[in-house]
């Protein structure tokens, strides 16, 4: 999961129109689909369930990407699987038994993601690196859309790609909360490949610019100077 994808969150969405707001980013360009899962009680608000996951996969073909902010996630994965989540991911700081739970993951035929809040430390992935095929970092602390890209996960980043290129070499980086066109071309130069956005895309005009905008901005990275955040 290296590649360089863009993954909308459609908790920026029209929820009256969620089908159409999926299609839209589809055509936009959208490379998978990020779904935010919060149950009131992990996180200080309540979202969705694998009812209006399965009611998603009749609409598009891309990956559906599920963020589990609930605790007791295990009770729920074959849940969200069933209804076609492709990938899912775990907080570390709700798994217990985190083995366990990327074990269940696989097991029931999903890519296996595993999360850290802006304030867990990289430790906490010991012994399970090996188990996942990528790694979410936070760049905001879970709960809520829009708010402002945490620059001092940037080193996080760092140190993330170089214990995975150690064990885990294909493991891809996600990175959720606060990335746009600002933020994404400093994520992506610390070795994050996967991004999620979602008021930077769902709340423009045009969500093809907004995608391309950041396209843009990890290619002109890429050839050019660092971005600073
Ligand atoms: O997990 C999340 C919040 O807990 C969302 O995925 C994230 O915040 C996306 O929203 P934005 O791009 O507007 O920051
Ligand atoms: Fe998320």
């Amino acid at each position: 999961m290296r590649r360089v994808m863009i993954a909308p969150s459609i908790l920026s969405a029209d929820f009256a129109r969620l089908g159409e707001e999926l299609r839209a980013v589809e055509r936009a360009g959208a490379d998978c689909i990020h779904i935010d899962v919060m149950d009131g009680h992990f996180v200080p608000n309540l979202t969705i369930g694998p009812l209006v996951v399965a009611a998603l996969r009749k609409v598009t073909g891309l990956p559906l990407d599920v963020h589990l902010m609930i605790e007791h996630p295990d009770r729920y994965v074959p849940d969200f699987i069933r209804a076609g989540a492709d990938w899912i991911s775990v907080h570390v700081e709700s798994c217990p038994h985190l083995h366990r739970s990327l074990g269940l993951i696989r097991e029931a035929g999903a890519k296996t993601g595993v999360v850290l809040n802006p304030a867990t430390p990289l430790c906490a992935l010991d012994h399970v690196l090996e188990m996942v095929d990528f790694v979410m970092l936070m760049t905001v602390n879970p709960g809520f859309g829009g708010q402002s890209f945490i620059g001092a996960m940037l080193p996080k980043i760092v140190s993330l790609r170089e214990r995975l290129d150690a064990v885990n070499p294909a493991a891809g980086i996600e990175v959720d909360g606060g990335i746009g066109p600002a933020t994404i071309a400093a994520a992506a130069a610390a070795g994050a490949n996967i991004f999620v956005a979602g008021s930077a895309i769902y709340g423009q005009n045009s969500y093809e610019e907004a995608i391309r905008a950041m396209q843009n901005s990890i290619r002109l990275q890429a050839g050019g100077p660092s971005y600073a955040v």
